[in-house]
């Protein structure tokens, strides 16, 4: 039996086989839920209690770059704020939550389930809820996709439930001896909340972060009335016949932002607003959208990085040698003086890296190599494939994705080839540069942020492979003049890109986004 805590309640831990326990509630003598206000974290004055909700966290799970935001950015808050994650309950989640304990629970609602709500603390501190429902979330492999690449068929059920559950905790309906004053939701899987504090009237503001619009979560009309949204609320949420879970928090967020300044202009036009511009563009001219540039973790740094095989600094060029040496032997790919070129991505259609394959045999005839790390869609897996058995000497992949050996690719490469047709931000090319491998990329997104062309990489106007030939062109002249090649490896490798810079940022969004509520509450309270 554990041992009762400081407030004389019992927890237990939340493994797979404490699933089907019930939680202890917080209840006062009527049975009510108490809604009990407590701030632990050593914050600023104008500090702001705030849920980070997220369907991915690198510290459990990733499917790709929101995994490593939510690792990092309510870190990154944490000395402002009193910031805690809330992540479902999957079985790679349960597995590393080691000390886990359920603290409370979400009552069923509509055909979403009951769940419980545990807690870990991560070992730097950080507090995270678990959303605990077996027959939902405790599954192995990708959050959002079966073992053959299929979208689970009850997404619309297991990230509503998510939803509802952010928006309970916020009501202070979950039995939490703690309460947010501000829900940060991360794209389609929660954005849902937006919606249900607003049908249950809970006056806590919430912030939408948008890291791919293309995601969107359309699920059919007819399954409204099992997710629990009112009959009144369905037209704001219908996408040409479904229902759209992201166009609900832009809708009904208080605040929505993106993860770049680029991007956040370019969703308002019907090029890049996936059919949910206009709304944007509303929300733009209402000043309620904006766009704030990721940061990258720490870890990143060549000098300190132990995953390569010799540390590196800004014009020690020899050591940068060594890494790609060892990327060539790793490859299977022969020792070469010609540069080494890389691509680290998801492969999928947003990536653009059929005009990769376009352009590789230039590369291999121009006596470049290329390697790919990274898996996706089967059709791009293979034709990466067919690649690397044209051309075994030039170009070579690891379809999956290591995060030690794409550290590795980036410390090795010369250059990271990025042709994304859009990209909200992206991650990778600020890797590379903090590695010394220049980006050559499509100005688009944050690569426009991030990218400053001829200086810390190569930007190409055009998502075609011509354009991206002739950028490869610009790359193998600059290759050839080792002046300007170290000056450009300097340049990338000291922009500042840590979390410092966009920390900053969200933490004025929470306090603008808590204090615009709260006025307006006030306002309507005075009227
Ligand atoms: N198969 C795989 N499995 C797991 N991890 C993989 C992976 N392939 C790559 N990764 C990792 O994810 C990173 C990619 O992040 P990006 O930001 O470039 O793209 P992503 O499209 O996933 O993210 C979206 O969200 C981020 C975060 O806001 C935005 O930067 C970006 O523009 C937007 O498309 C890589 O650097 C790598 O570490």
């Amino acid at each position: 039996m554990p041992a009762p805590d400081s407030a004389g309640r019992t927890r237990r831990a939340a493994s797979a086989g404490a699933l089907r326990s019930k939680s202890p509630r917080l209840r006062d003598a009527k049975g009510r839920f108490q809604r009990c206000l407590v701030a632990t974290a050593p914050c600023a004055p104008d500090a702001h209690r705030s849920l980070f909700v997220t369907s991915e966290m690198s510290d459990f799970i990733k499917a790709g770059g929101l995994g490593e935001v939510a690792a990092a950015l309510p870190r990154a808050l944490r000395d402002r704020h009193d910031v805690r994650v809330l992540i479902p309950g999957y079985q790679a989640v349960l597995e590393r939550a080691i000390g886990a304990e359920v603290v409370g629970r979400i009552e069923a609602h509509a055909d979403l389930p009951a769940c419980e709500i545990a807690l870990v603390h991560q070992p730097d501190g950080l507090p995270v809820y678990i959303l605990l429902n077996a027959a939902l979330f405790a599954r192995p492999g990708s959050p959002y996709v079966t073992a053959e690449g299929v979208e689970w068929d009850d997404n619309a059920l297991r990230f509503a439930t998510l939803s509802y559950a952010a928006a309970q905790i916020a009501a202070g309906a979950a039995g939490l001896d703690w309460t947010p004053e501000l829900l940060h939701l991360n794209d389609w899987p929660c954005a849902l909340a937006a919606g249900y504090l607003r049908w249950s009237g809970t006056p806590v503001p919430s912030l939408l972060t948008i890291h791919n619009l293309a995601y969107q979560g359309l699920f059919p009309h007819a399954m409204a009335g099992a997710l629990g949204v009112p009959d009144a609320a369905r037209d704001a949420l219908d996408f040409y016949g479904r229902l759209s879970f992201l166009q609900a928090g832009i809708v009904f967020a208080d605040q929505v932002n993106t993860v770049s300044i680029s991007y956040a202009q370019q969703i308002t036009g019907p090029e890049l607003g996936c059919g949910l511009d206009e709304l944007l563009a509303r929300r733009a001219a209402a000043g309620r959208l904006s766009g704030i540039v990721n940061g990258i973790d720490p870890s990143y740094d060549p000098r300190t990085d132990t995953h390569l095989q010799v540390p590196f600094s800004v014009n020690q060029w020899q050591g940068k040698n060594v890494n790609a040496q060892h990327v060539r032997r790793a490859f299977h790919l022969p020792q070469s003086r010609g540069p080494l070129f890389a691509v680290v991505s998801r492969l999928v259609h947003q990536k653009g890296l059929d005009l990769v394959v376009d352009v590789a045999p230039q590369i291999a005839a121009a006596g470049g190599q290329i390697v790919f790390v990274g898996q996706g869609e089967r059709p791009i897996e293979q034709s990466v494939r067919a690649l690397c058995a044209r051309y075994p000497a030039h170009v070579a992949a690891m379809i999956g994705f290591e995060e030690a050996t794409a550290r590795r690719v980036y410390a090795g490469s010369d250059f990271l080839l990025m042709p994304s047709r859009f990209e909200p931000c992206g991650l990778s090319q600020m890797y590379a540069q903090r590695f010394g491998s220049l980006p050559i990329a499509h100005a688009t997104g944050g690569l426009i942020d991030t990218v400053d062309d001829g200086v810390t990489g190569f930007l190409f106007a055009e998502p075609s492979a011509d354009a991206l030939r002739r950028c490869v062109g610009r790359a193998f002249r600059t290759w050839r003049q080792p002046t300007l090649l170290s000056a450009m490896r300097r340049a990338a490798m000291l922009t500042p890109s840590g979390w410092e810079r966009a920390g900053a940022r969200y933490a004025e969004l929470y306090t603008r986004t808590t204090t615009t509520r709260a006025n307006a509450t006030r306002m309507r309270a005075v009227g």
